[in-house]
């Protein structure tokens, strides 16, 4: 079995709001998986059904080849859930409390190990509630973390970092996902996705509108290039091309040598994801 995740029509309301409406989904064993979507679309309902937190109403569910609505004790093991916040440990420090969530794993990492990894050394014996906001999701991702999970659920894990923590915290998933962890993440940066992810898939409305590799997504490899230079006169003059190559080299020839301010883009995830949420809404 190849499949970590495999979901079949998956369908969850709180009474009158359809937050799922029938969702297919596959992850691959060992794939970092980012799930995308705007506000409201269903992303944290059904991850949280995939945790076992939530019931679902309808659908077929597998993770790790369990039902998440009956798994027991040995399952939950296997699973890592970077949850937001752990505010009733306040008065604990570091290690305690990545010692007591130690304990309830039985093949558990060894906690200062851990507490390297999500760069807490320094704050090892500092109260969780002096922690700053980036300091103390490092702390969330630790417990996450902690028991060695087969498959790690991040939800929204990098909220509140800063540029230099993202960096940190995106090499640490790469570890991860290197060593064998499956990860399911859901973000709303999508530098993020297209940095971890070798597959996005994009909710809107309950719904997975679209699967594919970060680079791959609404055939972004293959809309045509903009081009972009500035006249004689100073202006800015753009195009679009399907041979922006060749175009390059005709502006080379045209301006003999180097052609002014030249860019060549093509779609960014973010721009093929707007259109994307956009058609659906
Ligand atoms: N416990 C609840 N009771 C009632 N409605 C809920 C509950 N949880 C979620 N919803 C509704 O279900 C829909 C999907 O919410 P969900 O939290 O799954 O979206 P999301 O994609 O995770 O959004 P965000 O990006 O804002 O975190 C929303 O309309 C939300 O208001």
């Amino acid at each position: 079995m190849d499949s970590a995740i495999s979901v079949h029509g998956l369908r969850k309301a709180y009474a009158d709001v359809t937050a799922v409406a029938g969702l297919d989904l596959e992850v691959r064993k060992g794939e970092v998986f980012a799930l995308l979507g705007p506000n409201g679309a269903g992303k944290t309902t059904t991850v949280e059904i995939l945790e076992g937190y939530r019931r679902r109403d309808a659908g077929e569910v597998r993770v790790l080849g369990e039902d998440p609505g009956k798994a027991g004790a040995a399952w939950r093991a296997r699973v890592g859930i970077v949850l937001q916040g752990t505010g009733e440990f306040d008065e604990l420090t570091v290690a305690e409390v990545v010692r007591h969530f130690a304990g309830f794993y039985p093949t558990a990492d060894d906690p200062d190990r851990v507490i390297a990894r999500v760069g807490l050394t320094e704050k090892a014996r500092s109260r969780t509630r002096t922690l700053s906001g980036g300091q103390k999701r490092r702390l969330d991702v630790a417990l996450g973390i902690v028991g060695r999970p087969e498959l790690l659920f991040l939800d929204e894990p990098t909220t509140g970092f800063d540029p230099e923590a993202r960096r940190e915290f995106w090499e640490l998933i790469r570890d991860l996902a290197s060593a064998g962890t499956t990860i399911l993440l859901t973000t709303h940066y999508l530098d993020e996705a297209e940095t971890l992810a070798d597959r996005v898939g994009v909710i809107a409305r309950g719904e997975l509108v679209e699967v594919a590799p970060p680079s791959r997504l609404g055939d972004r490899h293959r809309a045509p290039a903009t081009v972009a230079w500035r006249t004689a006169e100073g202006a800015v003059e753009a195009t679009e091309s399907e041979t922006p190559t060749a175009l390059v080299a005709e502006l080379a020839a045209r301006f003999g040598g180097e052609v002014p301010g030249l860019t060549v883009t093509r779609p960014t995830l973010e721009d093929v994801y707007l259109r994307m949420i956009g058609e659906k809404a």
